[in-house]
């Protein structure tokens, strides 16, 4: 039996991109995150969902360390990225956010150049040799991002200069050009309109092909369209964690079937 839970356990590290342990969030006396154990697979959408404050962004922002940047937050507990504690002392957060890039609510391209804002991430950690090479990510990282066709002719425009869903697929272009391994979402479509949102939304679906991808959402919608895995938050407490069929359809809390059916939000 022992030896079966150990195979078992053996399978689930092998798929597991990313694992979470026994995760505690603490703003000042704030307790906004409770214990939480996630394991997040390889090449799969996860959705997180759940009412408003109940620590859906701050897990995110554990899984790439933005949490270092709020002087208030304690962090205790164990996340590892293939097997490598992110929280070890050796790890450089800057080096760890290329590898786990992270697109925001509100599109937030610089105000520099479309093409340098591809750029800021490989020049920065010095991933091209040369100016050919980097036209290569650049363009490559915008074909991912299914915004190529439309800025090819003026890549020296400023990005601010886009539309809004073309400004988000502009930082999703940017956190591809790192070449990372993990992409974290939070809510990358409330500021979109509906074709815009459709746009990401076909795009998380391809970029699933190559990352992990880990999506906060709002909209039960979008979970149940994007998403293959879903995670239920709620009080600061990961509730549910399951398939999105069996969540959506099936939940075992009560909790998740109130929130799915709209009882508390
Ligand atoms: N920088 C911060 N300082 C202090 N408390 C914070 C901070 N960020 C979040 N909190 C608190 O932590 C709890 C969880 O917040 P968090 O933003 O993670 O929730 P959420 O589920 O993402 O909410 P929403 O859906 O509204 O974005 C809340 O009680 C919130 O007030």
């Amino acid at each position: 039996m022992n030896d079966m839970n150990l195979t078992e356990r053996a399978v689930q590290a092998a798929e597991a991109k990313m694992i979470a342990r026994g995760v505690n969030v603490h703003y000042g006396d704030t307790h906004a995150l409770k214990d939480v154990n996630v394991d997040l697979l390889d090449r799969t959408v996860t959705a997180f969902i759940g009412p408003s404050g109940c620590g859906k962004s701050t897990f995110l922002r554990c899984l790439n360390r933005m949490n270092d940047t709020v002087a208030s937050a304690r962090v205790t507990g164990e996340i590892r990225l293939d097997g490598e504690d992110i929280y070890d002392r050796r790890v450089d957060p800057v080096q760890l956010r290329a590898k786990v890039g992270m697109v925001f609510q509100k599109p937030n391209p610089f105000p520099k150049s479309i093409y340098d804002n591809v750029a800021y991430g490989p020049r920065i950690h010095g991933l091209t040799r040369n100016k050919a090479e980097l036209d290569a990510v650049v363009e490559s990282s915008l074909r991912r991002a299914a915004l190529w066709d439309e800025v090819k002719d003026r890549l020296l425009s400023p990005g601010t200069g886009l539309s809004g869903g073309q400004q988000q697929r502009l930082c999703i272009a940017r956190a591809v050009a790192t070449a990372p391994e993990v992409l974290l979402m939070d809510e990358p479509c409330s500021a979109l309109d509906p074709i815009a949102t459709a746009q990401v939304e076909e795009l998380i679906d391809e970029l699933r092909s190559q990352f992990s991808v880990v999506i906060v959402t709002h909209s039960m919608q979008q979970a149940a369209r994007v998403s293959q895995r879903t995670a239920f938050f709620h009080l600061g407490h990961l509730v549910e964690f399951g398939d999105t069929s069996q969540i959506f359809t099936n939940p075992r809390d009560p909790r998740t079937e109130s929130y799915i059916t709209g009882r508390i939000g």
